[in-house]
């Protein structure tokens, strides 16, 4: 018997998802083989070349890869996606660690790529100087929080290090991405973990400081917080570091419109997976 695992729908990092959940399942039964060259632009040559630089053998299936296979995979899919089109996700959430510059580069791609919708989180926390209502945050008191989880009116919210709440309104990112559009998502680690079990088809993208000490110097130099908070948030900040795995990509903020353009690049349409099979 054969099966069909792929449509022209799916990306190829929503089918190594599924498969890696369900090693047993089609997906997850599908030849290493018969999924690369499913991908665009992969022939057999090619093919084998991969495999052989991520040490996998032609005989296995993508479930029954290894953990450091698995990772290895992702990886290499994930640049081949950004490098052959983008994952063509109309929900795209960017993530990362305090003071990555998160923020930033969300900022960046506010004012130099209006065709991207940002989402415009609500919050407990007060408006900076500078902040604008509803176009950085929408400013709400802790009542009216309340009332936005009670009534089901958030996708997402999370108490952020450990101070005000920060939420993603639903309505906007439903309607956009049933008027064709893309979202994104600027929010923190716990967030991103919200939306991949709310919406499973979500890209997520784990935002990078070239190095430790690079992540220290802009928590520090930004001067938003006090030594404690900053020795709270660090610590925090190693732990956060070790979620870059769940994430579909990695884009590492050296420069502000570099990272801002991969990202902008990852929210374009992608290849979809060509047809592959199964067989048992
Ligand atoms: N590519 C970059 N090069 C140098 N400095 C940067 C870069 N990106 C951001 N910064 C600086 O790093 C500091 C932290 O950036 P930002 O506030 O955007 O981080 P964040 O990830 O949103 O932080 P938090 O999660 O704590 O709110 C800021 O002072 C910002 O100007
Ligand atoms: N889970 C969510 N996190 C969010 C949301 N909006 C912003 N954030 C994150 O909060 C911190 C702090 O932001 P700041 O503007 O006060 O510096 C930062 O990590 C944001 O990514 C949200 O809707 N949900």
């Amino acid at each position: 018997m054969k099966a069909a695992v792929t449509s022209g729908e799916r990306s190829p990092l929503d089918v190594l998802r599924v498969a890696f959940d369900d090693p047993e399942g089609v997906e997850g039964r599908l030849r290493v083989t018969e999924f690369l060259t499913a991908m665009p632009a992969i022939g057999v040559t090619k093919r084998e070349r991969i495999l052989e630089q991520l040490e996998i053998s032609p005989a296995k299936r993508l479930g029954g890869l290894g953990r450091l296979q698995r990772r290895r995979l992702r990886e290499f899919v994930s640049a081949w996606v950004a490098a052959h089109g983008g994952t063509g996700s109309r929900l795209v959430v960017l993530a990362g660690p305090t003071a990555v510059g998160k923020g930033t580069v969300a900022g960046y791609i506010r004012d130099n790529h209006p065709d991207v919708k940002l989402s415009v989180s609500a919050t407990t926390r007060k408006p900076r100087p500078g902040e604008v209502e509803g176009e950085h945050y929408f400013f709400v008191d802790d009542a009216e929080f309340d009332r936005l989880i009670a009534e089901g009116e958030l996708l997402e919210w999370a108490t952020v290090h450990n101070a005000s709440r920060y939420g993603t309104p639903r309505g906007p990112v439903d309607d956009a991405i049933r008027a064709g559009s893309s979202v994104l998502l600027e929010i923190d680690i716990q967030g991103a973990r919200a939306v991949r079990e709310a919406m499973p088809e979500a890209t997520l993208i784990f935002l990078q400081p070239p190095t430790w000490d690079e992540l220290v110097r802009r928590l520090v130099g930004r001067g938003t917080e006090g030594p404690a908070e900053q020795q709270r948030r660090l610590e925090t900040a190693k732990v956060e570091l070790e979620a870059a795995s769940e994430f579909d990509h990695e884009v590492v903020n050296r420069d502000v419109a570099e990272a801002a353009q991969k990202v902008v690049d990852l929210m374009k349409p992608t290849k979809p997976l060509g047809r592959a099979r199964s067989r048992p």
